[in-house]
């Protein structure tokens, strides 16, 4: 398949970013792509607003999986590109419409020219938010075509075009959305005394999680807490009876999760006390770590040492992915590529290399290739 080509299709799928469990516009026009490619060996199944397609290899030992997320993020895009989203608040401003790009690439290739063993290309959905990896997992239809390997790849904005990093071990951390709901007493704005004002609450928790991170979990061990989000009350002088936070959590061990939640819960009621009003915690959706197979990443740097891509041992990201749960049942790798974008991810202004798709492409071609040895 041309460059052109691809750039074509990733455009048309930057327009229409979707969050999660609502892709079918992604969905749809991925199906139409794929029906383009010659059926013989391949089936196709959809699951929710997601896709597998199995290509069935011509002496197969194993089946090779390989994975791209499909949604994408609630950020007005700012590109000022001529093909910026057409869905208004909604931007693929975590790469993924390059990770479905590049993972149809790898699969019209394959089909072309087939391997020996089958491969699995999964296109899923909801990996921002609430997690499509984990329900996928558990479908029958998975089990169906359940691989013996998996891969995956993310962008990296800060590497530069031609660069592919990775690690054994841990490469992303643990991670478990927070959304936090006070309610006290509201009133009027020059009566303070009467009510319970959760506006103050509410932003005094948020300045103290952070002596969570700084004061009770060991420096040696990593963890991050964010806010990204407060909204409460209702306009200028009325004292709010609501607020409500929301962030996400981040540790390099699951364990450092399971304290910070433990600190977190001891906070709430310190808080509940203190400022006389309830507290309600949610912990939303949590991802396991992607932890990287040694023996895959091995065979991936040798695969690549001969070629024109440069190889940058990675170090481990408090980034959070939802992969991370194939890679706890199934052994494989997960790995950086470089597009060279000023902006980073979740940012409004990402704007990747469209170069870096070949290169996408040419990784996971030689990874596949060193696979049928
Ligand atoms: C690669 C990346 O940016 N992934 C997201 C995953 C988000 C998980 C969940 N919604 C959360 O916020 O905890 C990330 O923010 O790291």
């Amino acid at each position: 398949m041309q460059s052109e080509e691809l750039i074509h299709i990733r455009r048309a799928l930057h327009q229409i970013p979707e969050l999660g469990f609502e892709e079918f516009e992604t969905q749809k026009y991925l199906l139409a792509e794929i029906e383009k490619l010659d059926q013989t060996n391949l089936i196709v199944e959809t699951w929710k607003t997601g896709i597998l397609v199995f290509l069935k290899g011509k002496s197969p030992q194993k089946t090779i999986g390989y994975r791209a997320d499909i949604d994408g993020l609630p950020i007005k895009e700012e590109t000022n590109l001529p093909f910026s989203s057409n869905h208004p608040g909604k931007m693929h401003a975590c790469g993924h419409d390059f990770h479905m790009t590049i993972a149809f690439g790898l699969l019209a290739k394959m089909v072309e020219n087939r391997p020996q063993n089958n491969l699995l290309f999964i296109f899923q959905p909801a990996e921002e938010g609430p997690g499509g990896a984990k329900p996928l997992l558990e479908s029958d239809v998975f089990k169906l075509y359940e691989p013996d390997i998996i891969l995956a790849l993310h962008v990296a904005p800060e590497l530069p075009t031609g660069s592919i990093s990775c690690k054994p071990g841990i490469l992303f951390a643990n991670t478990s959305e927070l959304f936090i709901d006070f309610k006290g007493k509201g009133g009027h704005a020059a009566y303070p005394h009467l009510t319970k004002d959760m506006i103050v609450a509410a932003s005094a928790f948020v300045t103290q999680l952070q002596q969570i991170v700084s004061r009770k979990v060991n420096p040696l061990d990593s963890a991050v807490v964010t806010i990204g989000k407060i909204t409460g009350g209702t306009v200028q002088n009325v004292i709010a009876e609501e607020a409500r936070i929301e962030g996400t959590i981040r540790t390099l061990q699951p364990e450092t999760m399971i304290q910070v939640k433990k600190e977190l819960q001891n906070m709430v009621q310190g808080f509940e006390s203190i400022y006389d009003c309830s507290i309600q915690v949610d912990y939303g959706a949590n991802y396991y770590q992607v932890s990287n197979d040694k023996k895959y990443v091995d065979i991936f740097r040798d695969a690549l040492n001969s070629s024109d891509l440069n190889w940058v041992e990675a170090r481990e990201a408090m980034t959070g992915e939802d992969f991370g749960y194939f890679l706890k049942e199934i052994p494989g790798l997960m790995f950086w590529l470089g597009i060279n974008s000023e902006f980073g991810l979740h940012h409004s202004k990402l704007n990747p290399d469209e170069k870096a798709i070949n290169v996408g492409i040419s990784a996971g071609e030689k990874m596949i290739a060193a696979l049928e040895e």
